[in-house]
This record gives structure tokens, sequence and C-alpha cells, in this order.
């Protein structure tokens, strides 16, 4: 247990990629057979692909069904059609929802594809309003400490708006383009408000390139400059790291 001010968040330790990506599935899991019709909120992103990996394997083991649940993801570039491989939807589809046994009308993406990008956050935001808010929402941490993709700067109110991506986020996203152009300068995502009302969060960090945003989180102030911080303030939080994530290994 970790304790900042009067908040507790639960860090737990793991050794690498793999493992930490085995201990997020096990908590989803064991969240979707306490309550089989789970809202949960997905992130997308190269942190979480093995744990989608691991939800898939335990439909196909027979272990969990998610026929029940209902899923809203944290955001998606806008522009991209859904059947751009680099899209959200895309990513989606291939990474888990082809995979398990969730209906498609149980999943929820914003639509960046939309002639009315402000009436579509106001329906999204509406929409998680009609299932009851999300009960399990999975993070990944940015370079930066964006979270969904409020960049830095974002007030903590913000509700789902329209972004325009930081350099550091479209530097980032490069390494999943061909050139430079394709990468999307826009995106549509969940506000910080949305994402602190889910009832509980599951952050995962890997990669010891991920050390200075952990460590700014775990001891850093809370401040919109590391939109990150304010999970902090978040009474049902939990943090699944990589051992490189969580201690340098650089030799000062
Ligand atoms: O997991 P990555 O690829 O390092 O990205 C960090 C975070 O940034 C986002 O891609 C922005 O939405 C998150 O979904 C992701 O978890």
């Amino acid at each position: 247990m970790y304790t900042k001010g009067n908040i507790q968040m639960k860090l737990i330790r793991t050794k690498n990629y793999q493992e930490m990506s085995k201990e997020a599935a096990r908590f989803i899991n064991k969240r979707v057979h306490a309550n089989p019709a789970l809202t949960l909120g997905l992130a997308t992103g190269g942190t979480p692909i093995q744990t989608y990996e691991n939800l898939a394997k335990d439909y196909q083991q027979n272990e969990t069904s998610y026929q029940q649940i209902t899923t809203f993801n944290l955001d998606e570039y806008i522009g991209l059609p859904e059947t751009d491989p680099n899209s959200y939807h895309f990513y989606m589809q291939k990474h888990l929802f082809s995979k398990i046994n969730i209906p498609n009308e149980q999943t929820f993406i914003p639509n960046g594809q939309s002639d009315n990008l402000a009436e579509e956050c106001i329906a999204y935001e509406d929409l998680i309003k009609k299932h009851g808010g999300i009960d399990l929402q999975i993070l990944g941490l940015g370079h930066n400490g964006h979270i969904g993709f409020n960049e830095p700067g974002t007030s903590f109110e913000q509700r789902t708006h329209i972004v325009k991506l930081a350099e550091s986020t479209i530097n980032a996203n490069a390494r999943f383009f061909d050139t430079m152009q394709e990468v999307p300068k826009k995106a549509i995502t969940m506000g910080i408000s949305t994402i602190m009302e889910s009832k509980e969060i599951l952050l995962l960090v890997t990669g010891k390139e991920k050390y200075n945003a952990l460590t700014k989180l775990l001891h850093g102030e809370i401040d919109p400059s590391f939109p990150a911080s304010i999970l902090n303030e978040h009474n049902n939080l939990t943090v699944i790291a990589t051992e490189d994530a969580i201690i340098s290994n650089k030799i000062s």
C-alpha cells in the first residue's frame, strides 16, 4: 500500500511486462466474476495489449464470460476510419472484441468521424451516465503524464472533449505509422472528470521509459501540468507496474 496525503493507492510490483499483463487480467477477471454486468472502461496503446490477450485466453478456456459486460473506450483519433489499422476501433476488434463473447452493441468507442464532434462528446457522456457510470476504468500512462488523451494543461474538470495532441504524444505514436504526416494530430477523449468518476481505476505502467512519469505520479505535486497526478485523489486506485518502471536502473 502506498500512501500519499490521505489517500491510499495499491501499488503492485511485477517482474516484467508478462507478469504485469497476467496480474492485470486476473484483476479484471475477478471484477467480472463478482459483477458479470460490469461496465468496463478500456485503454489502448501498447501497454494493455497482452492484458487483452490474457482476457481472451480466459474466455477461450471457458473461465470467464464477457457476454453481459459493457465497455467504454477512453479515446479515438479524429479522422481515421474504423477500418484503418491504426484506429482504436480496429485495435479493439483485433486485440479483444473479436476474441471474446461480448456483443458488439455493448462496446462503445468515441466516433472520431462524426460530422458533429461537439455533439458526439455530449452523447458519449450521456451514454456513460445512462449505463450508471464506469465500474472499473483501465488506464495506461503517457510519457508526459497523459491519461486517455488528456494532455498536460487539461483542466481536471474536463469531460469528454476534442484535443489537439501534444507534440510528444504525436512523436510517441509515430511508431505505429509509416510517415509522420499520417500520425493524427487530434483526438476525442473522455475527460479527466469523466475518468475520475469511475468507481475504480486500474493503472498499468510498463518499462523503464515510464520510470520518470511514474515517479512524478507517485512523488510529485497534483497539478494539471501532469494530468495523471490527479489519480492520487481517487479513493479506489490500483497501480500495477513493472519493476523497471518503479526503480531506476540509472547509475548516479
Ligand atoms: O501504452 P502506451 O502506448 O505507452 O500509451 C500510453 C497511453 O496513451 C494512450 O494511448 C492514449 O490514449 C493510452 O490509451 C495509453 O494507455
